[in-house]
């Protein structure tokens, strides 16, 4: 890479000629904008006439139009932001979004398109015949600035506008710019500033699984989400149909992230958290670590088919019923070899158990038979086994024999009655079975989910209609989608709106559901490819749900092992993945620290290193002098301090005039406290409206106040940490998310003695 010195004329016919190229983008984008408005408004004339069939395809198209018009909105910001000079001397601009002139032929090139790789990959050592790269700085439409760096000097210096081209431009300010601008509350998308170690996880292969393992702020939620886009674009055809899951750790998260997507033209992706997949269940429920912790280990895979299986008994005693002044006898040997033939055909419990009682029905209905003493013909027989099927007698000892199960009645029995859990879980001791115990009318957590989901699956779902029409459904959607490929590509419209949207507008009959909403409601979809965002924090039987899920095993899990709170999480990929995926995954590595000063980085990593924490290679991409200062007080002062710290903050960011967002970081009671002493200083309106109690998240408000697990995956202008030694009290690896969460500054307000690591004079 190389930077010229400063010429200002060359730098002002520079920027004439990008404002130029510029225009001719944006003049593009809206004549599409104006031809796209103008087949909307044709369509919409034609009135509601005709047939059902042409009346459901106007609206098919209205729909199309308006779907492809708010995309075109979309890309106003940024569209164009960088362009490639090659050694042939074309150049190419890169963009948001794909655009052609009038007699088609390229203008702006897609960033996730081949051609666009360079823009990204490219270097002085592999310049990929790339001779310059440009980094167009727009604020609205107007070029602000270029940047540029040079990748093959040689064939620059040859070239008529080598000197001007090298004149005052420098490569990096791009990135530096958009690491130090003011924060808003929502994450922003990086595309026009990837990285290149980030561009190689973007873009590698859909299939198996792909871990990347980075310490804070390398950037691996914004690599998972331009992934999510990336893959959508890559292979279109199979993941429409198939759709593609991510999962967060928090709503709140989720709410973080929920604009970097449509900012990138996609919006047909489910997030959730694991506490979500399991459709008709909210966890509300809150329990100590200690038990969900218990709830994780991967031993309740064999708990949970033992406690199916418990439910699948033969009586110790033979049980007598008269039915229709004749006595038919349930005898253990026969339930019992009933039970072993119905267990044969390795179906789930609830269907498997329509075998048993087909079984018990004939032998009762033999016993009848005999006791009749002459021959019967066929239809008289099958009104016998109906007679006992609806004798109230024989329906119990067979339900007592095999009792039809939902997923929900097996867990909550398990927790609610200690003689179910101690027969099912012998593999945890009698302390551990204590902890576990609830009344039945506990709420669900996260931690009940996997398990409910693993019942689920050795139960099967007694629903035989609802998956008929289910696979109907699935061959009438296969139709509409290739209708609406088809439809797509005589039309022109390709590219921009997806044929599973256009293919939801011609769904004339029945619910109109996209694929995501079809895939969120029910719990055996399985999806084309699934990201998992802090996977650090998934338990070994979340794992298990989830890849149910993702049979192909297609999926991106990105996280740090020395971010992990969640006692049931991950310290090392490989015990966590091993046992999961054998060894068919493959690990990528984000060294470079794209938010947290390197300052804060630096100390946040020496209190995880004597933490012992598996804490990854880190380097910080900025300094930013006096980021990190501590303060002490006493333990009465500590909520006043933070006060303070928010009131000073608040105005310096005003200053500053380019916004920005404040976390207050601590345990729940000293959030109380500083909440008080905000509202003390008269700030209380900075807290925003919906902070109702100490820990609830308030993206919006310029300030928040966090315990530190609430913290995990968000960033913030500024953090004031409390009292450091509590927080690591409760877990190392939450003081390292509280400690890595700013971009600008860390202010730390303490009483209690330092972590080690963290005490300067220490
Ligand atoms: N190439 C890039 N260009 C501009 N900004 C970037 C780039 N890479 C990362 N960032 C910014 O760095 C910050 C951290 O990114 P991100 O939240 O994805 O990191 P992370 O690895 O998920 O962090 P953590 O594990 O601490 O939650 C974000 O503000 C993101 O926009």
């Amino acid at each position: 890479m190389t930077n010229g010195t400063v010429d200002v004329a060359g730098i002002d016919a520079e920027l004439r000629d990008e404002q130029e190229m510029v225009d001719r983008l944006y003049g593009r984008l809206d004549a599409l904008r104006a031809q796209t408005r103008d087949r909307l408004v044709e369509v919409r004339r034609h009135g509601p006439s005709g047939s059902p069939q042409n009346r459901s395809e106007r609206d098919a198209f209205a729909t199309l139009y308006e779907d492809r018009l708010a995309q075109l909105e979309a890309v106003e910001e940024r569209l164009a932001f960088g362009r490639l000079d090659l050694t042939d001397g074309a150049r190419r601009y890169i963009g948001r979004i794909g655009l052609t002139d009038s007699e088609h032929a390229s203008m702006l090139t897609d960033w996730r398109a081949p051609a666009a790789q360079a823009f990204y990959r490219a270097t002085a050592a592999q310049p990929d015949d790339v001779v310059r790269r440009r980094h167009l700085v727009t604020r609205g439409r107007a070029v602000t600035g270029v940047e540029d760096e040079v990748l093959d000097l040689d064939h620059l210096a040859g070239s008529a506008d080598g000197e001007a081209s090298m004149a005052g431009l420098s490569g990096e300010g791009a990135l530096l710019a958009s690491l130090a601008a003011g924060r808003t509350g929502h994450m922003a998308d990086i595309v026009a500033t990837i990285q290149a170690e980030q561009d190689a996880i973007i873009r590698s292969d859909l299939q198996g699984s792909l871990v990347v393992q980075g310490g804070p702020g390398t950037g691996k939620t914004a690599v998972a989400l331009h992934r999510a886009a990336y893959l959508l674009y890559a292979h279109r055809r199979l993941l429409e149909r198939s759709g593609v899951l991510l999962v967060g750790p928090s709503r709140t998260f989720l709410r973080y992230i929920d604009q970097v997507l449509p900012s990138l033209g996609e919006t047909g992706v489910v997030t959730s958290t694991i506490a979500e997949l399991f459709p008709g269940v909210v966890a509300t429920g809150v329990e100590d670590d200690a038990v969900s912790e218990i709830k994780g280990r991967p031993v309740w895979a064999r708990i949970i088919e033992r406690a199916v299986r418990q439910r699948e008994r033969t009586p110790r005693e033979a049980t007598e019923i008269s039915v229709d002044g004749r006595i038919v006898v349930v005898e253990p040997s026969d339930v019992a070899s009933a039970i072993a033939r119905a267990r044969r055909g390795n179906r789930p419990h609830n269907l498997a158990r329509t075998a048993f009682v087909r079984d018990m029905l004939s032998r009762l209905a033999d016993q009848y038979i005999a006791q009749l003493g002459s021959p019967l013909a066929p239809e008289d027989r099958a009104e016998i086994v109906e007679e006992l099927r609806t004798t109230r007698e024989v329906r119990i000892a067979l339900n007592l024999a095999w009792m039809p199960l939902t997923p929900q009645g097996l867990v909550r029995d398990l927790f609610s009655k200690p003689y179910r859990l101690e027969a099912a879980a012998p593999e945890l001791t009698s302390r551990e079975r204590r902890l576990l115990l609830r009344s039945a009318d506990a709420e669900w957590t996260a931690a009940d989910v996997p398990l409910l989901d693993e019942a689920a699956e050795l139960l099967g779902e007694d629903d035989q209609a609802a998956r008929a029409q289910a696979r109907a459904d699935a061959v009438r959607r296969d139709a509409e989608l290739d209708y609406a490929r088809r439809v797509l590509q005589s039309s022109g419209s390709d590219g921009l709106v997806s044929a599973e949207m256009l293919a939801d507008r011609f769904a004339a009959t029945g619910p109109r559901l996209t694929t995501a909403e079809r895939a969120a409601a029910d719990r055996t979809w399985t999806y084309g490819h699934v990201v998992v965002d802090e996977a650090q924090e998934l338990s070994a039987m979340a794992w298990r749900m989830l890849l149910r899920r993702v049979p192909t095993r297609s999926m991106t899990i990105v996280g740090d092992v020395a971010q992990t709170s969640s006692a049931a999480g991950a310290r090392s990929w490989q015990t966590m993945l091993d046992p999961l995926l054998r060894s068919s995954w493959r690990l990528s590595e984000l060294t470079v620290n794209y938010r947290t000063p390197a300052e804060v980085a630096d100390a946040a990593q020496r209190v995880a290193r004597a933490a012992g924490l598996p804490v990854s290679r880190l380097t910080s991409a900025r300094r930013v002098p006096g980021a990190l200062a501590i303060e002490r007080v006493d333990r009465e002062g500590v909520a006043a301090a933070a006060a303070g710290q928010v009131r000073h903050w608040l105005d310096e960011l005003d200053a500053g005039g380019s916004g920005g967002r404040i976390a207050v970081v601590g345990a729940p009671e000293l959030l109380a406290e500083a909440r008080a002493a905000v509202h003390a200083l008269g700030l209380g309106e900075a807290l925003g409206a919906r902070a109702t109690g100490p820990g609830v998240a308030t993206l919006d408000s310029p300030v928040s106040l966090l315990t530190p697990r609430e913290s995990k995956g968000l960033e913030f202008d500024v953090v004031v940490l409390l009292e450091p030694a509590q927080v690591m009290a409760a877990s190392a690896g939450d003081l390292y998310v509280a400690m890595t969460r700013p971009t600008r500054a860390l202010r730390v307000v303490h009483s209690a003695p330092l972590p080690p690591g963290l005490d300067p004079d220490a």
